[in-house]
């Protein structure tokens, strides 16, 4: 039988008062390669995903969370792999986000999230933030 891989990765929204929210683009040579993302990362064994959120974005953008709540869970089955995803919105957090990591990273209005390339698994998470004030 296939050995079946499964990755869980925490994702956070990083969202300021005025609604602006930090992207960060996708190194050259990885999968979605130059796609624009939410910063975050794989969760590691023995962490829970919260932990992990917290861990990604202050190893990717230097924030520290304050808080987070959970937004959406995808959970997507590829051939022999499932990827699931838990992306949250961080809307306290201390110091001011960067691409830590050498990724260019940048802030935009909810709005412009269409616009740009995101992978195919942001699209239902994009449609729920331009739906909320
Ligand atoms: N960070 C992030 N990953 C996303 C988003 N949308 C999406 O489908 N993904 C997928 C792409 C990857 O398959 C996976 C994240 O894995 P990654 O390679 O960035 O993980 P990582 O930061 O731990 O990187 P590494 O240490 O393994 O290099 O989740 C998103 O908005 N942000
Ligand atoms: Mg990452």
């Amino acid at each position: 039988m296939k050995e079946v891989k499964k990755i869980d990765v925490a994702i956070g929204i990083i969202q300021d008062t005025q609604k602006k929210i930090f992207i960060t683009q996708r190194h050259k040579n990885v999968h979605f390669a130059g796609f624009w993302e939410f910063p975050g990362g794989k969760i590691e064994k023995n962490e829970t995903p919260d932990i992990a959120l917290a861990r990604e974005l202050f190893e990717e953008t230097r924030i520290t969370v304050r808080s987070a709540s959970l937004l959406q869970m995808k959970k997507e089955i590829h051939d022999d792999l499932i990827i699931c995803l838990y992306f949250y919105l961080v809307e306290e957090w201390e110091g001011e986000p960067c691409g830590y990591e050498g990724q260019k990273g940048k802030w935009v209005n909810k709005s412009e999230l269409s616009a740009l390339r995101f992978p195919p698994a942001n699209d239902s998470v994009i449609t729920t933030l331009l739906l909320q004030k």
